[in-house]
């Protein structure tokens, strides 16, 4: 796996990890992740009534704007080509999709959120939230954002609302939220530092209590990033 790391202030690829492009080295991530075999669709939810019940597993809920690679990135995290739905499939868009992640009866799950950005926060809805509010198996929300385009309006809204929910009234953390940045390769490398600095900015000055980017690309061979995200998970989950 290639990581960043800064030489003399300017950012370098370096060869780091184990062979299934994992920080972490004692196993954990790649017996959960790398088995193809080990992740299965479970449901998808329209409502809060629908949401399943899934006997305590711990949860990670992806979001991001339309098109910020959420699916990309999380069917590589599976080591799949297309078990997270895409947005060209009609028909759910506006739901949560639940994936069970590790051998029966699995070792956590993944929620795929639609993807925001068009109609601002009317379009978040009341599952969104309702599933925020209410979700005790929910560690990690993931929130992505495509390193060609930066963040815009509704990328700040959004993490000043999932802000919102990151202290309890009674001062404890309901779930942490992680920041992605996905498509670095679209960035040219000498543009890299500038541009992912200025997005590291707007993410601390929208949500200080978002945890700092993890650089992704999925179009880099071998990916960028992916057993990171894999590692992240993995603790986030308590695993
Ligand atoms: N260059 C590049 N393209 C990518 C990368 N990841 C995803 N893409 C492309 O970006 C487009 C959108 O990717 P998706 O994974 O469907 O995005 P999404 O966030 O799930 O989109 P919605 O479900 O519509 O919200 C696709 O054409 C992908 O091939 C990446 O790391 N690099
Ligand atoms: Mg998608």
């Amino acid at each position: 796996m290639r990581c960043v790391t800064i030489v003399n202030g300017e950012w370098r690829w370096r060869q780091c990890g184990n062979k299934f492009g994992n920080e972490r080295d004692d196993g954990i991530a790649d017996k959960i992740f790398t088995d193809t075999s080990n992740a299965a669709f479970l449901a998808a939810a329209g409502r809060m009534e629908s949401v399943p019940k899934l006997h305590g597993l711990p949860e990670s809920l992806i979001t991001g704007r339309a098109n910020a690679g959420k699916s990309t990135l999380f069917n590589a995290v599976l080591g799949r080509k297309d078990l997270l739905h895409t947005s060209s499939k009609a028909g759910r868009t506006r739901e949560l999709n639940f994936y069970r992640v590790g051998k029966e009866p699995g070792k956590l799950v993944l929620v795929d959120a639609p993807g925001y950005g068009a109609r601002g926060k009317r379009e978040w809805g009341q599952l969104f939230d309702g599933y925020l509010e209410t979700r005790k198996e929910l560690k990690r929300v993931y929130i992505l954002f495509n390193a060609k385009h930066g963040l815009n309006e509704f990328d700040r809204q959004m993490l000043q609302h999932l802000s919102t929910f990151l202290i309890s009234e009674t001062g404890t953390q309901p779930f942490t939220l992680q920041s992605v940045i996905t498509k670095v390769d679209l960035v040219p490398p000498g543009q890299l530092a500038k541009a992912l600095a200025g997005m590291r900015k707007e993410i601390f000055e929208a949500a200080p209590l978002c945890l700092p980017p993890i650089l992704t690309s999925c179009e880099m061979n071998p990916h960028f990033g992916v057993g990171q995200v894999r590692e992240n998970i993995a603790s986030a989950c308590g695993l």
